[in-house]
């Protein structure tokens, strides 16, 4: 019950981020936050990460209500001593259903953030993406803490 608080907060955050821009900002404009590193730009994006598959609206519904499914599956099966694992299922859960709501109300996902890694000018993402991403890199370090913690008590 207590992950599903945080997918909710990570939905809440996104989506009154992406509310703010679409208000206060017109398409296109930035604004800078450190130069030559951290802008706030209002973009739309009508696919998934790079804007691959643009307007693939139907496809973008159908993983996105299989990843929902699964995760929620997932987290009810979690036992007591997979919090880490939890989080980060929760994480993914608020970033797929935040920009599900964005695919669904405005056939386009509402993105702001615009960093430059080094001289990469990285796709602007949302606070949905980061939550995604976020929980997928624990979630990658649980599996690899996981197999190590196998691996110790076997020896
Ligand atoms: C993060 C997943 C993207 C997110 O997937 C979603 O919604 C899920 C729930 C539904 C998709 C239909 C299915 C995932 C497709 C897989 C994918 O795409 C490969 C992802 C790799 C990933 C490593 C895990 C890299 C990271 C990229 C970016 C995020 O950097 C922080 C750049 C984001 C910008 O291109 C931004 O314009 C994207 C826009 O906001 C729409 N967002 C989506 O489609």
């Amino acid at each position: 019950m207590f992950y599903y608080l945080i997918a909710l907060a990570v939905i809440l955050i996104d989506q009154v981020t992406k509310w703010m821009i679409v208000k206060e900002m017109y398409y296109g404009q930035s604004i800078t936050v450190i130069e030559n590193f951290l802008y706030i730009t209002s973009h739309r994006n009508r696919g998934a990460a790079w804007g691959i598959l643009q307007g693939q609206m139907w496809f973008f519904y159908l993983i996105t209500v299989v990843v929902v499914v699964g995760l929620i599956i997932y987290i009810q099966k979690l036992k007591k001593q997979d919090k880490w694992f939890g989080i980060a299922l929760a994480l993914m859960l608020g970033g797929a259903i935040g920009n599900f709501i964005d695919r669904v109300v405005r056939k386009e996902v509402v993105d702001f953030v615009n960093t430059y890694i080094f001289t990469y000018d990285f796709p602007i993402f949302n606070v949905a993406d980061s939550a995604l991403v976020v929980g997928v890199i624990i979630m990658f370090i649980m599996t690899l803490f996981e197999g190590k913690m196998k691996k110790e008590h076997k020896e």
